[in-house]
């Protein structure tokens, strides 16, 4: 049996009195690959900043590997690619090798240091991602597509069993965009990583996740997409017209 790797359980959060999660639940199983797709403003980010512990629920738990969240230290096995980071001052003082190897911290006690023998981790984070050639550039003064090769890598440096990317895709162009799922998809599938990504590429999600989560701050939808194709969920959010192209394509 697969292990859980993320398990929510009734999971509700307001800021200042407005709803954003309403009783979510779900769970994700090592070697899945969940799509998270919903409006803006339903809850996506923020549920992913529950599940890393950055925003607190008011009501329901959360499990991490097994461990209840507040126990969990491990964060070693988990990669995270927060949202519109790809905005960096032209000036940040840091070369591409540098960020990614600011991956590798999280799992350090004091002094937080990335040693000789991260070296080898790095280098091939960096080759996974083709970025080795700019590995001396300065971060600020990388394009927008070259930069989120650099997050990525970070996110990926620490080899995590769970990669978790909020909207990844927005500063890509298609090439690099197909590229970049094309490495996450090789990711999953050689490595058995467990992906989490949010994503409004929803049209295009069903050809690399095994599993669909369409939020709506609660969760209107999950399960396999071939379920999602042609269920009335499916309806309501794309409309007859382009749930027959997504599902054709699928
Ligand atoms: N720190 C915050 N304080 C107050 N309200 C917030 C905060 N973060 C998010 N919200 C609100 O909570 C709701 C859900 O926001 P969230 O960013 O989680 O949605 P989302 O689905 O990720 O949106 P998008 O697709 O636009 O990125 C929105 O109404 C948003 O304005």
């Amino acid at each position: 049996m697969s292990l859980t790797v993320v398990d929510v359980r009734d999971v509700s959060l307001q800021y200042h009195g407005a709803e954003a999660l309403r009783e979510v639940s779900f769970a994700v199983a090592e070697g899945d690959y969940v799509g998270i797709v919903g409006p803006n403003g339903s809850g996506k980010s923020t549920l992913i900043r529950c599940l890393l512990g950055l925003a607190r629920p008011d009501r329901g738990a959360i499990e991490l590997f097994g461990s209840p969240l507040a126990a969990f230290d491990q964060w070693h096995r988990i990669g995270y690619l927060p949202q519109g980071l790809q905005y960096f001052n032209p000036h940040f003082p840091a070369t591409v090798a540098e960020v990614v190897g600011l991956g590798l911290l999280a799992g350090k006690r004091f002094p937080r240091r990335v040693s000789r023998d991260d070296r080898g981790a790095i280098d091939r984070a960096l080759e996974l991602m083709g970025i080795g050639p700019i590995r001396d550039r300065l971060i600020g003064d990388l394009s927008g597509g070259l930069r989120q090769r650099t997050l990525l890598a970070r996110a990926l440096v620490s080899e995590p069993e769970l990669l978790v990317l909020d909207e990844p895709t927005t500063a890509l162009d298609p090439e690099t965009r197909e590229s970049f799922y094309h490495i996450l998809r090789q990711l999953n599938r050689e490595r058995r990583t467990t992906v989490i990504l949010v994503t409004h590429d929803s049209g295009t999600i069903g050809q690399y996740a095994s599993r669909l989560l369409y939020l709506d701050k609660r969760v209107v939808f999950y399960g396999g997409f071939d379920d999602f194709c042609g269920s009335a969920e499916m309806s309501d959010f794309f409309g007859i017209h382009s749930q027959h192209l997504i599902c054709h394509r699928h």
